[in-house]
């Protein structure tokens, strides 16, 4: 998947996806990044030839690849240039256009599963607007709920959604907007799930109504954020953290009311979840997991439960049903119309959300069923719990790599003795909690400080980064 996601429009990059569907495995990135480093075509020829041999590739199997890109300016000549070099080593290869990058992975799936008893679809863009659609349209079946405004960041989500609203029934209003990808600049620009999150504010192009439900995706739509302005005009930001104990309390509504016993259902997040979404969740008697950023990490934490939901705060995430929970929902045998009802609208569930990887336009579809379900407001959904107010930084440092961090990265192990001086600092305040991590994208550390009112969770932070100099 040639994308570079929610960064500016000058950047490009790439997502390479797993035979079934999943992130890349981790030990193979540094082959690509040998690759991708290699001074020169003959120095690429010599790596790619050993990686042949170390991994017993056999002459005569034809490997198939399929790719697509966002819309940056930049992809089509870096998807001819991908084309060239699959030609070149004599790969089957199958391009799909202008793709969000959850849909690539969810033919990646289809493909590979095809004829299995475990098949997942059509592998094509078709097959997926059908399988959301007709798991939605059968979950809003006599349900209506207004209207959600999406914010397309001005990228590849927009004409995605634009298909997608043809395929689901008139259960609801979706209003696209930003959804201008001809003009390259425009792409994540003031607009999109980054910013919202980032800014804790609207996208300027949007006047909010009050109560009215507003969503924004990233630029390769594999992130989602609501938000909506209550009755005074104030902002509040339903992020992915909300998205989780939204899906998570639902799903296990709905497993309990099917009369199915013994199904776990766990929670994974990272250090930047909300406190107040982790009491929450602990409070519903759900086990949850912290581990390191990254969705990666997360997707193979939730694969622990028969239902793992796991989000980073950002928006990135979805919903995972282990084979053998697949297999118990699809023969288990209801006693009552009410538990019949329920089995159906968990085994739609299971249609409707991509389990391959954090898909915003499946996640919006799965917010808009809960809260059409539930006759919940956005105002009523954020009620669940208040956000401890926070505040995320970055600081610019000689060396990130001296930040080496332990605890599913909240706590330093070095530069030896900081990790004590946050500890000082986050003991004067209410609530507080704070934590500083290399960034895994960026030549930055980030500084993420929590506390009981916005301005000593803005100043923990500004005094822990005023330790990083
Ligand atoms: C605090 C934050 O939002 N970090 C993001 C960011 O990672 P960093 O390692 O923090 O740069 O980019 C990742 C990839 O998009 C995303 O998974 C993660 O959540
Ligand atoms: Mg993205």
């Amino acid at each position: 998947m040639i994308t570079a996601s929610h960064n500016p429009p000058a950047d490009n990059g790439v997502k390479l996806i797993d035979p079934l569907g999943e992130m890349l495995e981790s030990s193979w990135e540094a082959y690509g990044t040998a690759l991708a480093n290699a001074e020169s075509d003959q120095a690429v020829y010599e790596y790619y030839t050993q990686l042949e041999q170390k991994f017993n590739i056999r002459e005569g199997v034809v490997p198939q690849v399929i790719y697509g890109s966002d819309t940056r300016e930049s992809s089509p000549a870096l998807v001819q240039a991908l084309k060239d070099a699959l030609d070149a080593v004599g790969v089957k290869s199958q391009g799909f256009g202008y793709v969000t990058t959850p849909q690539l992975h969810y033919i990646v799936r289809c493909l590979n599963t095809q004829g299995t008893d475990h098949a997942y679809g059509e592998p094509t863009l078709e097959g997926y607007y059908k399988k959301l659609s007709t798991a939605f349209n059968q979950l809003m079946n006599n349900r209506s709920n207004g209207t959600v405004t999406v914010d397309c960041a001005n990228g590849v989500g927009g004409p995605a959604l634009r298909e997608l609203q043809k395929h689901i029934n008139n259960s609801i209003e979706v209003v696209v907007t930003n959804d201008d990808t001809e003009t390259f600049s425009k792409l994540n620009s003031h607009s999109g799930a980054d910013y919202v999150k980032t800014n804790q504010r609207l996208p300027p192009s949007v006047s909010a109504k009050p109560l009215a439900r507003y969503a924004s995706l990233d630029g390769d739509a594999d992130r989602i954020v609501y938000y909506y302005v209550d009755k005074n005009s104030i902002f509040h930001l339903l992020d992915g953290d909300k998205i989780a104990t939204l899906s998570a309390s639902f799903i296990g509504d709905l497993v309990h009311h099917a009369g199915i016993t013994d199904f776990s259902i766990g929670v994974v997040q990272t250090a930047y979840a909300n406190g107040s979404s982790t009491a929450y969740i602990e409070k519903q008697g759900l086990p949850t997991v912290c581990t390191p950023t990254g969705v990666k990490h997360l997707h193979h934490a939730a694969l622990a439960y028969d239902c793992g939901v796991y989000f980073e705060a950002n928006g990135h995430g979805t919903v995972l049903f282990s084979s053998s929970a697949l297999q118990r929902i699809f023969e288990h045998a209801p006693e009552s119309p009410a538990q019949a009802s329920a089995l159906t609208h968990l085994k739609n569930i299971t249609e409707l959300i991509n389990q391959t990887v954090g898909d915003a336009l499946s996640d919006l579809l799965l917010v808009e069923v809960i809260l059409a379900h539930k006759d919940w407001t956005p105002d009523l959904w954020d009620a669940c719990y208040t956000d401890l107010p926070n505040k995320l930084e970055k600081a610019e440092v000689a060396d990130r790599n001296m930040y080496k961090t332990t605890d599913a990265e909240r706590k330093l192990t070095h530069p030896a003795g900081l990790q004590d001086q946050i500890d000082a600092l986050v003991g004067k305040y209410e609530q507080a909690r704070s934590f500083v991590r290399p960034s895994g994208t960026e030549n930055v550390v980030r500084v993420y400080a929590e506390a009981a009112t916005k301005t000593e969770a803005d100043e923990l932070a500004q005094k822990v980064k005023a330790l990083l100099k």
